[in-house]
């Protein structure tokens, strides 16, 4: 019930600097972080460049809404206005995955419903757990391998630095 996989997304203002925040809120149970990576907005595709950047998470004291309490300071943190559904933002802390719970509560659904679609989260989840399954969906390298190759392009490794 402790492990969780987080994805982390930017795309206001000091991008970088808030996905270290959302990063020092998870640090003691860090297990791994992917590189950021830089890529175009899907859904509402008329805003700016998100930076993404995906970790994994284990903590035993903390079940799956103690890891969405913890996105979500984070998100009030950075500063985050609600506004438009898939538009831009501040600060996002999507709980892509917990071990072990699954849940339809619209609240923390889990596994999140997007993540089989979002090259900006297989990319990323990919790099750090190649081998990673999907509940519900199966591997995360065929859930790649089936986004279209223009999609998955549009998803760039940077240089910036997490840690
Ligand atoms: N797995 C999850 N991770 C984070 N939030 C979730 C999850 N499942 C449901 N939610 C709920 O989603 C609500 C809206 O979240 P948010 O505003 O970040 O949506 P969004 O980022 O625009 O869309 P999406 O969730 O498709 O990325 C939150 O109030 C939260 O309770
Ligand atoms: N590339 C990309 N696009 C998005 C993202 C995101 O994190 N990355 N988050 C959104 C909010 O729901 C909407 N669109």
């Amino acid at each position: 019930m402790s492990r969780a996989v987080l994805s982390l997304g930017s795309n206001l203002g000091d991008r970088l600097g808030f996905l270290k925040l959302a990063l020092d809120a998870v640090r003691p149970a860090l297990v791994a972080v992917s590189s950021v990576y830089e890529t175009k907005a899907w859904g509402v595709e008329d805003q700016p460049d998100f930076l993404n950047a995906v970790c994994v998470v284990d903590d035993p004291a903390r079940d799956h809404w103690a890891w969405l309490r913890t996105g979500q300071a984070a998100e009030q943190a950075a500063g985050r206005v609600r506004e438009l559904r898939w538009g831009p933002r501040t600060l996002d802390v999507d709980v892509v995955t917990v071990d072990g719970v699954e849940s339809a509560d619209p609240e923390l659904l889990l596994p999140h419903p997007g993540t089989p679609d979002r090259a900006s989260v297989l990319v990323p989840w990919a790099e750090i757990e190649p081998a990673a399954v999907l509940p519900g969906h199966g591997p995360i390298a065929q859930l790649l391998a089936a986004r279209p190759a223009d999609e998955v392009a549009t998803v760039r490794r940077t240089d910036l630095e997490l840690r």
